[in-house]
């Protein structure tokens, strides 16, 4: 039926290091210009995990041409997946922080898994860090300003009923049922024609996108200098320990 399963598999935690980003991005890039794709179901092949997000070791301790160079394959990636043409559904099969939730944000509906053990949300004020002004747009569109005003500040991670009741996902199922209510969904969305489809998704979004690609080269300057900082890699790297001395 011209849909595509994108699996990501970067173990354990299909953090998005710069290789995988890279990787996301051309394949991506192969299903939109496949004119017999018409969908694309994002799921995960780590099990319990559906993205760790950003890959932390690409944002601490490295130097500013390379923080350059993710931030601007970061912005590539969301780019790519915000605008496409295609249907996208994520099937969300545990843990989705930070950039794990930003993909799923980027889909046109979201089906997650009904474990409490899995959480989803813009997590980063949690790390010492700021979402940048793109992922905060799509989570305002997503779940409206005060709700996204308080996660942020937060930095809440949702358990699947409460992303469902504030809007970050679109419905919870039971986790045997994740990927054969995705496909369904996806059958439901393709009963729409191609092209007013297509053009009501860019009327809704075009502007969120155009924000960022008229600024693209000051969000990555901005985001080097921040993440350079010397608080900030501390910050960093207190949360790296943090989650190793969880296992110990
Ligand atoms: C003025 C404004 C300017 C603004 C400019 C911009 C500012 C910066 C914006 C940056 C935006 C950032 C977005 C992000 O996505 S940051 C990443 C956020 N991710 C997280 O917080 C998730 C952290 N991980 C976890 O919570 C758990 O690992 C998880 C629930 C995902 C899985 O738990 P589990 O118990 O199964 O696994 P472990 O915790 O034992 O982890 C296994 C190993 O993986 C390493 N790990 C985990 N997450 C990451 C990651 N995101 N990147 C790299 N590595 C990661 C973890 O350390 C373990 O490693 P070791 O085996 O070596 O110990």
């Amino acid at each position: 039926m011209g849909v595509a399963v994108m699996k990501l598999r970067n173990p354990p935690v299909n953090s998005l290091s710069l290789e995988c980003l890279t990787e996301f991005t051309i394949s991506l890039e192969k299903l939109e210009n496949d004119k017999s794709i018409r969908g694309v179901i994002l799921t995960s092949e780590c099990p319990g995990i559906f993205s760790a997000g950003l890959d932390l070791l690409e944002m601490y301790g490295r130097n500013p041409a390379h923080y350059a160079e993710y931030w601007k394959n970061v912005q590539e990636l969301w780019l790519r997946l915000y605008t496409s043409n295609m249907i996208l559904v994520s099937a969300i099969n545990g843990a989705s922080p930070a950039g794990g939730c930003l993909l799923a944000l980027c889909c046109d509906y979201r089906v997650m898994a009904d474990n409490p053990k899995y959480t989803i949300g813009l997590n980063e004020s949690l790390l010492g860090i700021v979402a940048p002004f793109w992922f905060k747009d799509m989570y305002v569109n997503t779940i409206g300003h005060r709700e996204a005003e308080r996660a942020l500040q937060l930095g809440t991670l949702f358990s699947p009923a409460e992303a469902l009741k504030v809007g970050v996902v679109d419905e919870v199922v039971p986790e045997d049922q994740v990927h054969s209510k995705a496909r369904s969904v996806m059958t439901k969305w393709l009963a729409i024609p191609d092209h007013s489809r297509q053009l009501t998704k860019n009327m809704m979004r075009k502007a969120t996108a155009d924000n960022l690609i008229k600024q693209r080269e000051a969000d990555i300057q901005n985001f080097t200098s921040f993440i350079s900082k010397d608080s900030i890699q501390k910050s960093l790297h207190m949360y790296l320990e943090k989650l190793k001395q969880k296992k110990g």
